[in-house]
Formats: C-alpha cells, structure tokens, sequence
C-alpha cells in the first residue's frame, strides 16, 4: 500500500495514491475499531461527517462484515434540514452507509422538526445523552476555509462551539458560509473519541490543512488537532 506517513504531535498523516485504495484503508481501519469496542464493551458508537468526500469510504465500510447489530451510527453534524432534502447528511448516510452489512446498524440522526434551531440543539442534546459515549470512531472532514463539523470560522460563538471543556452533546450553529443553520456535535465530545480521523481529498484541501498546521491565526480544524489528547489520524488522497 503506497502511503506517505508524516507525523506530528498533533496528527498523523496517512497519504495514499488514490481514493479507492483511501476508502478501503479508512474503512478497514474503522471496522477494526468497531469490532474491538463491540468486543470490549458491547457495542460500538461511530459518527460520521457528511459533505461530498465520505461516499467512496461509506460504500466500502457499508460491505464489512461486522456486528453491525451492535454499532450505533450517528452524525458529526446536520443541515436544519429534513431527511427527504438533497442537502441532508441523514440521506448521504442512508443512502451510502446504512446499506449491504451495515444496514442492520442502528441510525441516531440529528434533524428532527423544531421551532428554531436552538430548540432541535436542545432536544438533541436531551436525547442523545442515553448514547454510550465516549464516540469509539468519528470521522471528521474538512472545508477548505478550515472549518471542520459545523464550526465555521464566521459562526455565532465559535469559542462555544471549541469550548473543549463544554458538557453539551449537541449545539445550534449559526454562520453566514453554512448555507442553513446547523447542529453539530461538540468539539468536547469529538475529541474524546477513541479514534479520531480526518478525510480530506484534492490538492486544494492538503494546501488548506498545511496552512491550518502551519503558525498563524488558528482555524477551526486546527482547534480539534490542539484539544484532542492523542494525534489525529489524517487520510488524504489527491
Ligand atoms: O455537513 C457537512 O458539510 C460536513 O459535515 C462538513 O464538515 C464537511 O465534512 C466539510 O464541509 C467538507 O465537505 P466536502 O466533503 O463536501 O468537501
């Protein structure tokens, strides 16, 4: 497997020559820690990012043989908008994740129908504290401004969002470069994942994450690098 390992203190990068051989890695890898959490603990607890890069690793991690009877899918973040939209990360998941093995996977989705996106936070927040964290994988991608989850760099309360100590699951995004008001998990609770990985694809994102790593003013995946207690492992692929 031609890869490129550079390493850090703060992650991990994991380079490869194309994206199929990206997603069968990433998928590979993830199942492996489903299976040992399942084996650990019972169950396994996986969020995922939406956006366009995930499908390719989704289609792989969907056809793993694994319990996935005992996983527990849920989102990064959400679009405020309903399953049925083309926008939603809830019907990238079941369309692409949910699907072959992983189909016997239960599904938390974030969106449900609310007055205003504060009160979906706070339902949110209520009723995803039954799930068994701590997160065992989260995959996280990346924007090119160097948002990651729904942390914008122009969001209302960003420090909240970063907030490493927060005791919120779930919090309500508002930014201009979001397009719809989002939900996203908090950096807290993202960073306490047992595995944490970020998949970003093209030239275009390695020159964004190289400028996030790089010094200067610091940009929301870099806040994830800085929080996180062991290095994040990175997948890219041109
Ligand atoms: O809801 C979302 O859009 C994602 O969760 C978001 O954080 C995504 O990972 C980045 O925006 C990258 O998106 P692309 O994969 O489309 O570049």
């Amino acid at each position: 497997m031609a890869r490129e390992q550079l390493n850090s203190a703060a992650y991990s990068w994991n380079g490869f020559a194309g994206r199929q051989e990206l997603a069968a890695a990433l998928a590979g890898q993830v199942a492996g820690r489903l299976t040992k959490a399942i084996a650990e603990r019972g169950e396994g607890l996986l969020a995922v990012s939406g956006g366009t890069t995930p499908a390719k690793f989704f289609a792989a991690l969907s056809a793993i043989p694994i319990a996935w009877d005992k996983v527990i899918v849920t989102l990064v973040d959400e679009r405020f908008v309903p399953a049925s939209s083309p926008r939603s990360n809830a019907g990238l998941v079941a369309a692409n994740l949910l699907q072959n093995a992983a189909s016997a996977a239960r599904f938390v989705p974030l969106y449900h129908e609310a007055v205003d996106i504060q009160d979906a936070a706070a339902s949110d927040n209520a009723a995803l504290q039954s799930l068994p964290w701590p997160l065992d994988v989260v995959v996280l991608g990346m924007g090119p401004d160097g948002h990651t989850a729904s942390f914008f760099p122009d969001a209302d309360d960003l420090a909240k969002l970063l907030d490493p100590s927060s005791d919120r699951i779930v919090l309500p995004v508002h930014a201009v470069s979001a397009g719809e008001p989002r939900l996203t998990l908090s950096l807290a609770r993202i960073v306490d994942a047992g595995f944490i990985a970020l998949h970003i694809e093209g030239e275009d994102k390695r020159t964004a994450f190289d400028s996030a790593v790089a010094p200067g003013p610091r940009k929301p995946i870099r806040a994830v690098l800085d929080a996180a207690p062991k290095p994040v492992e990175v997948f890219w692929a041109p």
